[in-house]
């Protein structure tokens, strides 16, 4: 996500907070404009995070949470304000900070250190799962391997993976994540220029579930600005790390999110109106799948469907609860999605390797190595 300057606008000294009436208001609030102190905007802040978890009934008492800890702004204030809503209305959690290691030298091993100093602060237990552990690949041996363009689409479902197994791990059926009100705004532009219909109807979901797994996913900041959780954690003087990724973000996403950044100076609202509008669609129904035209007629391949992202569907005999056949963990596919992009992997180092052994020692030892390849 891109790092931002703190998002204040100027305010006169003499105005005071349109809330108390009392205070001199520090700052324009990003999502209305309303000139608040800071006392009042900690309140509408918190305040707005705790409708949106009551709303949506997100939790109940007694519940373990793993919440998706990274380091950065957005889990960081998280963590801060779970903690104070927890504390403040009694929701009756335990909340336990889960961070996965992607391995990234320079970028993920000085967030973990924040994230380490939270575990502290926040009195929360701290689980770390790393990549090298779960697939015996870090993110940095997988761009030496596949370079930096999809370095994203293998970073993010292998996290979401890793994050299920951590969390299963802990014996904890809840995660929640610091994705905010921009990022479900984003998300919706975004599928409505690539003409994805499909994730469209998911992108303003605020409980996800993958299939198969029993983890819900949840995003209390789904309605908080990004610019408010900045000026959040600035004004509370939040220990957080705020430095990019090492590896380029996702083009489209990042040309989505200046789009989206150019909207919002004009007009503020249009991130909650964005979401508002994604929340409303109504899609066409999907049209019904052509079925062989004479009954005796057998599907050809009736076992396994392909699907978009390239991984490989039962027919609907397999159900919840089936497991990948390669890692053993829950998948509703036959082979899970990680372990899809892995075999890939696998198979470019193989490539890589001949290539260098063809180099070095000829077509004798290119031989030698083909003979040993086994996929
Ligand atoms: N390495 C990680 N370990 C645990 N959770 C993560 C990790 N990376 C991302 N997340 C979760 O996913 C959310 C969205 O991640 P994203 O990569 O979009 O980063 P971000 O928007 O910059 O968030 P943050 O400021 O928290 O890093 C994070 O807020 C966090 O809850």
């Amino acid at each position: 996500m891109t790092e931002e300057r703190l998002p204040v606008r100027k305010v006169k000294v003499t105005a005071l907070c349109e809330l108390c009436h009392g205070r001199k208001a520090v700052m324009k609030r990003p999502k209305n404009l309303q000139k608040l102190c800071k006392e009042c905007f900690y309140n509408v802040f918190e305040t707005e995070i705790h409708n949106t978890i009551t709303d949506a009934e997100l939790f109940k008492p007694g519940d373990v949470v793993a919440i998706g800890a990274s380091g950065g702004k957005d889990s960081t204030v998280l963590a801060s304000v779970l903690k104070t809503l927890n504390e403040r209305y009694n929701y009756q959690l335990k909340l336990v900070l889960l961070s996965i290691d992607e391995g990234i030298k320079g970028y993920r091993d000085d967030s973990l250190a924040t994230v380490k100093r939270n575990q502290a602060q926040y009195e929360m237990p701290l689980e770390i799962v790393s990549y090298k552990d779960l697939y015996n690949w870090s993110m940095d041996e997988i761009v030496a391997c596949a370079g930096m363009r999809s370095s994203c689409t293998y970073c993010g479902v292998l996290r979401r993976q890793a994050l299920d197994r951590g969390a299963a791990k802990l014996g904890i059926n809840h995660i929640v994540t610091g994705h905010n009100a921009d990022d479900v705004a984003e998300t919706v532009l975004m599928n409505i220029l690539r003409g994805d219909t499909a994730r469209l109807e998911k992108s303003t979901t605020i409980v996800t579930q993958s299939t198969g797994s029993p983890i819900r996913r949840s995003k209390p900041f789904k309605y908080t600005y990004q610019k408010e959780i900045v000026l959040y954690a600035h004004y509370k003087k939040l220990d957080y790390f705020s430095t990019e990724c090492t590896y380029a973000p996702e083009a489209f996403r990042g040309t989505t999110r200046e789009l989206l950044k150019s909207l919002e100076a004009i007009r503020p609202s249009c991130i909650m109106d964005i979401i508002y509008s994604g929340e409303h669609l109504t899609l066409k129904p999907k049209k019904k799948k052509v079925t062989p035209k004479y009954k005796n007629q057998k599907k050809v391949n009736d076992e396994v469907e392909v699907n978009a992202d390239g991984s490989v569907s039962l027919n609907k005999e397999f159900k919840d609860g089936n497991r990948c056949e390669k890692c053993g963990y829950l998948s509703s596919n036959k082979i899970c999605k990680a372990c899809m992009l892995l075999a890939g992997l696998e198979m470019n180092r193989a490539k890589v390797s001949i290539e260098n052994n063809a180099s070095i020692d000829g077509a004798a030892k290119l031989s030698k190595t083909l003979e040993q390849l086994s996929f």
